[in-house]
């Protein structure tokens, strides 16, 4: 269990001023759920994530995993970025069994696990190949078994599939429910896209901006594999849309000089779009 309790987070900028990014986050992640982070940019979901991780600290509040407060990064949680963090100069499976070089398991221990988890992520053929000679997908997914090969609680994971083409990011978002099914890891997961979020979550939590605050979530209430087509599906992410729409319009209005009038309705809102990235 995940107890977000009550986060702000202020970022000191280099004029002296100071930027309000999250202000009292608070809400519960259930062991085993999946739950998305959906909100527009620059509403403080990947501050949010890093406090989980332990990669930076809250101004207030705190976060409680199984009720111990999260100071550091640790191997109860695996993290996954938009761009897969892989050592170019180590293979897929070196980069895999990096990770696993801290536990207390022999040579033949390590080799077998990563093997094993380059394999759920149907890899085995490229164990020996470099980043470099990956695609954008498959470096993602190497990604992915190095985090899973930790058997972290949780994973944490920020837009993984935000800078893949549409047809890999399918893919993957297929292969990562499959995954979820099988091991019932505790997923927190930031992206722009509803409709990524309404097929692979339990519950959507939606930001607002400037502060980051929640504005509303959503339980999504169907059964897996989700069928894209289905009414309620749909209907859902046109809520989630009018919700996110009235906070990205807001955003563009802050942006844009004083003198640009936007005009309501002009945009082309898709719940596939990734939504709220720069205009
Ligand atoms: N280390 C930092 N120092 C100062 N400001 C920061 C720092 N990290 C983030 N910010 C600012 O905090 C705000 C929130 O950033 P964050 O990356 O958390 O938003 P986001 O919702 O994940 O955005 P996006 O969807 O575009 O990735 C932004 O205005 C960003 O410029």
């Amino acid at each position: 269990m995940i107890k977000i309790k009550n986060i702000f987070k202020d970022f000191q900028q280099k004029d002296g001023s100071t930027l309000e990014v999250l202000n009292n986050i608070d809400f519960t992640i259930k062991e085993g759920e999946f739950v998305s982070l959906l909100g527009p940019s620059g509403c403080g979901k990947s501050t949010l994530l890093n406090i989980v991780a332990g990669l930076e600290s809250s101004t207030n509040g705190e976060v409680l995993i199984d009720n111990k407060p999260i100071t550091d990064p640790g191997v109860d949680r695996g993290v996954v970025f938009q761009e897969a963090a892989l050592f170019p100069w180590l293979t897929v499976l070196e980069n895999v069994k990096f990770g696993l070089k801290s536990k207390d398991l022999t040579d033949n221990e390590i080799e077998k696990n990563a093997l094993n988890h380059i394999k759920k992520v149907h890899l085995s053929k490229f164990k020996d190949s470099y980043p470099h000679q990956l695609s954008g997908g498959m470096k993602q997914r190497t990604a992915i078994a190095r985090s899973l090969a930790i058997n972290p609680k949780t994973l944490l994971m920020d837009e993984p599939f935000g800078a893949l083409d549409e047809q890999t990011r399918m893919m993957l978002q297929f292969e990562l429910q499959k995954i979820w099914l099988e091991t019932k890891k505790t997923i927190l997961f930031v992206t722009h896209n509803i409709r990524e979020a309404v097929q692979l979550s339990n519950r959507i939590v939606v930001f607002g901006t400037q502060p980051g605050t929640i504005k509303e979530i959503f339980e999504v209430k169907a059964g897996r594999p989700r069928n894209k087509n289905k009414k309620y599906l749909l209907e859902l992410e046109s809520k989630i849309m009018n919700v996110l729409k009235e906070e990205i319009e807001k955003t563009m209005k802050e942006e844009m000089d004083d003198d640009y009038h936007f005009e309501e309705g002009s945009l082309p809102w898709d719940p596939d779009r990734d939504m709220g990235s720069s205009i």
